[in-house]
């Protein structure tokens, strides 16, 4: 053969060689990739699902969607290709989770997340629903106010007229946790849904994370060294690579005035609600 041919042969070889080499080199499972929730914090809105869903990207084996999603509530048409578009990069032993509120008091949401995950783990962060009322209220009126609309009539009147509790009203319906959690024990095994206090993720976070890694089947990792209580922002914050986080000033923020006849006659009104849902979870909370 001739040398020059033999030679620019040679050269081929050896770069094909580095070439295949380098390529084996590179576990294609390990790289990040897309990939759909296998948990989803699925509400209640105003209970906490922002500190819940920070809290939780302090696990190594988790990534979150930062924003909300609002997939299985409204955005269903823009198809599942666009769904995990949303999604985290993940490595191969992580998984991603999205936390939407809205999915909790949805119609379509529980059939929808099934038919994309029969597995998916759901959590659900609860809260005494007479102080969640006045939270989602408090929100409706804040963004009423920052985009300079005409200001909204106060709680009290809203929630209560002439001696009857508004329970349409969606600050109040929302709370009636039992008649949203009907539809997701029709679809989804009770196995398949955690519940979180969120009354207590408050004061005690790590308690409620702790279980939530076990629900998840994670390791426990989330320690007292990546939290601190902000003694100005009476909550817990998070440590995380080297910066001090907190949620921003929406959450935590002082509520509309209300009366304290308003706040009885609305713990009265959700007495026998919250006793049924404490029935249909087989569980109990503090308030009740
Ligand atoms: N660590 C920490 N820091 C700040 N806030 C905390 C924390 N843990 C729970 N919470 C409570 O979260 C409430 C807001 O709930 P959500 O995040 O679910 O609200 S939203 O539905 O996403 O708008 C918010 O409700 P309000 O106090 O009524 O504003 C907080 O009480």
């Amino acid at each position: 053969m001739d040398k020059r041919i033999f030679s620019s042969f040679l050269s081929g070889f050896i770069l094909a060689s580095i070439f295949f080499s380098l390529i084996s080199l590179i576990n294609f499972e390990a790289l990040p990739e897309k990939r759909l929730p296998s948990a989803v914090i699925m509400g209640v809105r105003k209970c906490g699902t922002r500190a819940l869903l920070q809290f939780l990207s302090l696990h190594r084996d988790i990534e979150i969607a930062k924003e909300e999603v609002h997939f299985f509530n409204r955005k269903w048409s823009n198809g599942l290709d666009w769904y995990l578009s949303q999604m985290p990069t993940v490595k191969r032993h992580q998984i991603s989770v999205e936390k939407t509120p809205g999915y909790f008091i949805s119609f379509q949401a529980p059939s929808r997340i099934y038919a994309v995950n029969s597995a998916a783990k759901l959590l659900l962060i609860v809260r005494e629903p007479v102080a969640r009322a006045i939270s989602d209220y408090t929100q409706i009126f804040n963004n009423r106010l920052a985009r300079n609309k005409s200001k909204l009539a106060e709680f009290d009147n809203l929630a209560i007229k002439n001696g009857r509790v508004m329970g349409n009203y969606k600050p109040i319906s929302t709370s009636i946790y039992h008649l949203h959690i009907r539809k997701w024990l029709d679809i989804f095994n009770p196995n398949s849904i955690h519940i979180i206090d969120g009354d207590n993720l408050i004061r005690n976070p790590l308690e409620e994370l702790r279980k939530v890694e076990k629900f998840l089947q994670l390791d426990p990792f989330i320690n007292n060294s990546m939290i601190y209580y902000n003694s100005t922002r009476k909550f817990y914050c998070m440590k995380k690579d080297s910066k001090n986080i907190c949620l921003g000033s929406t959450k935590g923020r002082s509520h509309r005035p209300v009366t304290n006849q308003t706040i009885e006659t609305l713990k009265k009104f959700y007495y026998p609600h919250n006793k049924e849902f404490f029935k249909i979870v087989n569980r109990t909370f503090s308030w009740n």
